[in-house]
């Protein structure tokens, strides 16, 4: 039985040259991603290219409407490239699959089922056992803080907590890709910060690939070992570098304190700035 807690191999570090057969996890190939037909036709991601290898943590920054949800709507398969291939593990995209988890900005948990029934949903489709099922939510909702509230419906949780759920779901799965869509756009700034960190310790734990969209500068510093921008319309990638900062600090706010911390946000607040 795969749990939770299961320590992958280590991602190579930030900078380190990768080896001829390190294993891309996402391939985006020469990408055209159009929306509506005549009149309404809208071309928003264009001869877009993008290799994201095993273990790493990609975010993506971009202005609104750059195209950040539309590229991760695409790795998801919930889109389809209209010119251009995308790879997923290594097979054809175009489909959602097990293997690849999406957290969103509003926890779309399911109304009905208790917090313990979430995060066992993912499982239950897979045809997993119910004692496996039991175990493995009861390890992820202990991961993400919430093993008093197994039996509470999401209606009773509080936006946090909410999205604590979501990602123990996604995590009971034991995806090999995860998808975020700013999945703590909504939360105020305490709750904001104690997620970020729980993010970070579960991708060290786990070295699992993820692909993170977010609005915010500092959570893109904190969390990502690559950051990524999107510019201009229809959206190529405008930037694509290592994050220098990575590794190292347990919270925005001590990243606050790095003595590059401001030479590196002004970088990236320049980088999104052109359109
Ligand atoms: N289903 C759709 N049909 C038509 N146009 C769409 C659709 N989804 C998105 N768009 C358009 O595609 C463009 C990119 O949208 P997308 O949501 O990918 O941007 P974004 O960078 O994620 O924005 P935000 O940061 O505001 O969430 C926008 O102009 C949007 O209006």
């Amino acid at each position: 039985m795969s749990s939770v807690l299961d320590i992958a191999p280590l991602a190579p570090a930030v900078g380190e040259v990768r080896g001829p057969r390190a294993a891309a996890a996402v391939s985006v190939r020469n990408v055209d991603l159009t929306y509506g037909r005549g009149d309404k036709r809208k071309k928003v991601l264009a001869d877009l290219s993008l290799d994201i290898a095993d273990g790493e943590f990609v975010v993506v920054l971009g202005a609104s409407g750059s195209g950040k949800t539309s590229l991760l709507r695409l790795l998801a398969g919930y889109e389809c490239a209209e010119t251009g291939s995308v790879e997923m593990l290594g097979a054809a995209g175009g489909k959602p699959r097990p293997e690849v988890g999406v957290v969103f900005q509003h926890a779309n948990l399911f109304p009905w089922l208790t917090v313990r029934r979430n995060a066992e949903f993912g499982l239950r489709m897979r045809g997993a056992g119910k004692r496996e099922r039991e175990e493995i939510a009861a390890e992820a909702l202990a991961q993400v803080g919430l093993s008093d509230a197994g039996h509470q419906l999401p209606y009773q949780l509080s936006g946090g907590m909410k999205q604590r759920a979501a990602i123990a779901r996604t995590l009971a799965a034991d995806p090999k890709i995860v998808l975020m869509d700013e999945p703590f756009g909504a939360l105020d700034a305490i709750t904001r910060e104690h997620l970020q960190t729980l993010v970070k310790s579960l991708w060290l734990q786990k070295r699992r690939t993820f692909f993170f969209i977010t609005h915010d500068v500092d959570e893109a510093l904190y969390l990502g070992t690559r950051i990524i921008v999107l510019n201009g319309a229809p959206a190529r990638i405008g930037t694509d570098k290592p994050n220098p900062l990575s590794g190292g600090t347990d919270s925005v706010s001590k990243l606050r304190q790095h003595p590059d911390y401001a030479t590196e946000r002004e970088y990236w607040l320049r980088r999104l700035d052109r359109h």
